[in-house]
């Protein structure tokens, strides 16, 4: 009887296995059969560069890297710099300063704001957004000198290489050569280069966008910085992959402040203000947000791709209702797709002390968070305060904003479908994936004028490639900027698709 009952346990264990093996080789090998709307595509014309034109694109960015256009502060930028670039742009690219298609207009002094008229009206217009402001570089630290635009090895070095002159550059030179082959559109657009993303865009961006609120404009879709074509960041995934933002982190940043009793360090207090928030800052440190893999638009990014990872991580990605626990601790495991997962904590400024023998008043911390599609400022600011729990921490605010709202991405998305597209034509049929954009852009100001932002930097990225943004040696190859102005070009030319999507056959979405 008890073998007949453990042979019966057995059996139904067996079977239960075979039914969960089942459904994860079904799932993983139907995946993703999603119906994709073929649209009416028109061949773009001239997707190879000229060796002149290859040139002269090269000449552009170089040109625009030996700008010092840095922005150490919101109130301290080189306005010199700033200027002579907008005399720059106006030399290198004529056809775009004159064209009369092309109105151009001045912003807070340095942005520079153009709407490229088009011939049908009924076509909502659309935007291009980039920056022409850097972040500072310490010439020290780099091989080649920041602003000297060097070019070593097929590679274009400088600050501003990656972020984000490249892309300023590109869509201005795509513009340029398309006036030059007697280009018109059919759809408008605008193009907006802000002057002052890297601290705030508060001058540039935001009145650009209140501008154009105020003139009742609405867009069809935004096109902005963002992610990039990775290339080996992900273990597991076997190809180039663009990553389309369609949104983005929020962010917090909170000045922690201790005011203790100052004095002789020959009888220094028992607590020291620095004692008290170096502990506050490790707690933080030590105890990061919580895991929110699963809960925001991340999920559907591994989704995407399931079937661009080798096996077995094909079948778990895939199957992600029966394995994200697994891969939300796999993915913990690096900084990058660690900031894809959770609210990052990261402490940047510490400050206290002027002398060996005195001990300080006042010791200050600046922490910024990078707030998760699932969490809100107010959380993140609940949990610090319950993660400190040490009332002598004085905490501020410096500035915050929520995670920003997620764009339209399914089929009948126009502006997704059209950068899908453009993506796949460029990059050699590279799946694309909608993913969360883990730095903050100047897109954020045009929230009020469209549903569809899209966060894209139209450049393969390798791991060891990672930390050139916003780090030395930043470097864009030239084979790499070439394909960044064929991006733009392409772009622009397929937005002038109508509305009216051709109804099709269901293909793969990847
Ligand atoms: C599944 C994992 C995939 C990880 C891929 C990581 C790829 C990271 C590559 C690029 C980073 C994206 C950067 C997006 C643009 C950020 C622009 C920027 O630097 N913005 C500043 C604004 C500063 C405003 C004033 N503080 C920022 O976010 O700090
Ligand atoms: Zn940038
Ligand atoms: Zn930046």
């Amino acid at each position: 009887m008890a073998a007949l009952c453990g042979r019966a346990v057995v059996c139904s264990l067996a079977g239960l296995l075979v039914l969960f093996v089942s459904v994860l080789l079904i799932r993983t090998y139907t995946w993703p059969e999603r119906a994709v709307r073929q649209w009416h595509w028109k061949e773009p014309s001239g997707m190879e560069l000229m060796e002149e034109e290859k040139e002269q694109l090269i000449e552009a960015l170089k040109g625009a890297i030996r700008i010092p256009t840095v922005s150490f502060s919101e109130d301290k930028q080189n306005t010199t710099a700033l200027a002579e670039f907008g005399k720059y742009i106006e030399k290198v690219f004529p056809n775009v300063f004159s064209s009369k298609l092309i109105t151009h207009e001045v912003f807070g002094n340095y942005s520079h704001l153009f709407k490229v008229n088009g011939s049908d009206h009924t076509l909502q217009p659309y935007m291009l957004l980039a920056h022409l402001d850097v972040v500072p570089a310490t010439p020290e630290s780099w091989e080649v000198s920041p602003f000297s635009g060097v070019e070593q090895d097929g590679y274009i070095y400088g600050r501003g290489t990656l972020d984000d002159k490249s892309s300023l550059i590109g869509i201005l030179q795509a513009l340029e050569f398309l006036l030059k082959k007697g280009y018109k559109p059919c759809r408008s657009f605008y193009i907006g280069l802000g002057h002052d993303e890297e601290v705030f865009g508060h001058r540039g961006a935001k009145i650009m966008a209140e501008e154009l609120k105020n003139r009742k404009v609405k867009l069809a879709f935004l096109v902005d910085e963002g992610l990039p074509v990775i290339d080996g960041i992900i273990p597991g995934l076997n190809c180039p992959v663009a990553l389309i933002g369609i949104t983005e982190k929020g962010s917090l940043t909170l000045k922690l402040t201790v005011n203790g009793s100052p004095g002789h360090s020959s009888f220094p207090p028992l607590e020291s203000s620095i004692g008290i928030l170096s502990a506050a800052v490790s707690r933080l440190e030590q105890n990061p947000m919580p895991n929110k893999f699963g809960e925001g638009p991340e999920r559907a990014m591994f989704e995407h791709v399931a079937s661009k990872f080798v096996f077995p991580l094909n079948i778990v990605m895939a199957n992600l209702w029966a394995f994200s626990l697994v891969v939300s601790r796999f993915l913990a495991q690096s900084s990058s797709t660690n900031a894809m997962i959770r609210t990052t904590t990261a402490l940047t400024i510490f400050q206290s002390g002027i002398k060996s023998n005195v001990v300080p008043p006042t010791a200050t911390a600046t922490v910024n968070f990078r707030i998760h599609p699932a969490q809100t400022v107010k959380e993140v600011l609940d949990i610090v305060r319950k993660t400190i729990q040490d009332e002598r921490v004085e905490l501020s605010v410096m500035n915050s904003f929520d995670p920003l709202p997620v764009s339209s991405h399914d089929v009948e998305s126009v502006g997704y479908q059209i950068l899908q597209h453009t993506i796949h034509s460029v990059f050699s049929g590279a799946p694309s994936a909608p993913a969360v954009c883990i730095g903050n852009t100047d897109s954020r100001y045009f929230v009020p004028l469209t549903n569809n932002i899209y966060r894209f930097n139209p450049v393969i990225l390798k791991k060891e490639d990672l930390n050139r943004i916003h780090g030395l040696n930043e470097r864009i190859s030239k084979e790499a900027l070439e394909r960044l102005v064929q991006f733009y070009f392409q772009l622009i030319q397929n937005a002038d698709i109508d509305k009216i999507p051709i109804p099709h056959r269901a293909t793969h979405e990847l």
